[in-house]
């Protein structure tokens, strides 16, 4: 350990990045900026959850007929106040608020980007003090500027996102976002209270030997999911299995070992859930776009999640995400049981 290391900040690193591009405003380094002035603002009240009044059910269902968790509801104000005081952003759109919203106001009219969240990604994992997240992503308006932003705004496919990312809530708190340009992680230091760049360029590994699925439901699988389930679990020396399985109940920290480690993350349909559990526009997407920004894949079992025209706002999506070898692997069962079928 070096305690000399010059450390990197956030603010730092999206200014250089902006640098970079002659013809960039630096709209989206400020949006950024915003989103992890949010989730530190977010991560204040997890560091401290037992002893504020922050512990606990909300009271009240979302559109989707979740129960809304304290800190749910404390998320998603956050980052909405933030971002509507913000300049970048012209509106919104969130798992816990029943359709988009646009913010009233000429800045905002005026605004290229707007940003779809999951506030509080992992709610069952809150009263447990159990790793937990907020999912972004960032997409350019279609609609006219100079006027409120539209639906269509918020109903674009994954491969038109321009930067997505999540803040991780765990043994530390990090902050992990893709554009473009590749996948950078950031670690908040809590004696400057910055996010500082600690795990740059980041890579998920092409072979990966952990898979990661609510395996309590392997009842409602379909044939193909069963088998891809047992292909994981035999053993076989020369290939290294059976594969350990890990599942933690927080897309955001199944993703991050994910990333970190390789392996295969998957939410898959089931027999109730014909489009499996999670939301395509500010969960399987921007998950999906930062894992092919660092050189894995993601897929519905069927086409690449990015390619998936959202029709709906909540809509939902099966996901398979991780190392190149064991989503393909897992298509290849996916596809072989429809086949037979
Ligand atoms: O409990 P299950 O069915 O395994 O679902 C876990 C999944 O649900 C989620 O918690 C859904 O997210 P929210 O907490 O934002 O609703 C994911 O983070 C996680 O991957
Ligand atoms: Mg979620
Ligand atoms: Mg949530």
């Amino acid at each position: 350990m070096n305690p000399q290391r010059k450390l990197i900040t956030l603010d730092e690193f999206t200014i250089q990045e902006t640098r970079r591009f002659p013809q960039a405003t630096g709209e989206l380094s400020a949006l950024l900026r915003d989103i992890s002035l949010a989730s530190k603002m977010i991560n204040k009240q997890v560091n401290k959850a037992g002893l504020v009044d922050i512990l606990g059910k909300h009271g009240a269902t979302n559109v989707q007929g979740e129960e809304q968790m304290k800190l749910d509801i404390y998320a998603n104000e956050t980052l909405i106040n933030v971002l509507k005081n913000s300049s970048e952003c012209a509106g919104i759109a969130s798992e816990e608020n029943d359709d988009h919203v646009c913010f009233e106001d000429t800045f905002s009219f005026n605004s290229k980007y707007v940003v779809l969240f999951d506030p509080l990604d992992g709610s069952s994992n809150i009263d447990v003090n159990a790793p937990i997240g907020t999912i972004f992503a960032i997409y350019r308006r279609v609609s006219e500027l100079g006027k409120p932003c539209t639906k269509e705004d918020f109903l674009q496919p994954g491969n038109r996102l321009m930067a997505a990312g999540y803040v991780i809530y765990g043994s530390s708190t990090m902050m992990v976002y893709a554009t473009k340009l590749g996948v950078n992680g950031f670690t908040l230091e809590p004696s400057i209270g910055e996010f500082c760049l600690s795990h740059p360029n980041m890579k998920c590994p092409e072979v990966g030997k952990i898979y990661s699925i609510n395996q309590g439901n392997t009842e409602k699988y379909d044939d193909g999911m069963k088998s891809f389930l047992n292909h994981c679990m035999e053993s076989n020396k020369e290939e290294g299995r059976p594969y350990s399985h890990r599942y933690i109940g927080s897309m955001v920290a199944d993703m991050h070992r994910t990333l970190i480690k390789g392996g295969i993350f998957m939410y898959p349909a089931d027999k109730s859930n014909k489009n499996g559990k999670l939301r395509l526009q500010y969960e399987c997407n921007p998950m999906a776009f930062l894992m092919e920004a660092a050189g894995g894949l993601a897929s519905t079992g069927h086409v690449d999640i990015l390619d998936v025209q959202p029709t709906e706002l909540h809509q939902r999506e099966p996901i398979f995400i991780g190392s190149k070898n064991l989503v393909t692997k897992a298509l290849s069962y996916v596809a072989a049981s429809e086949t037979v079928a």
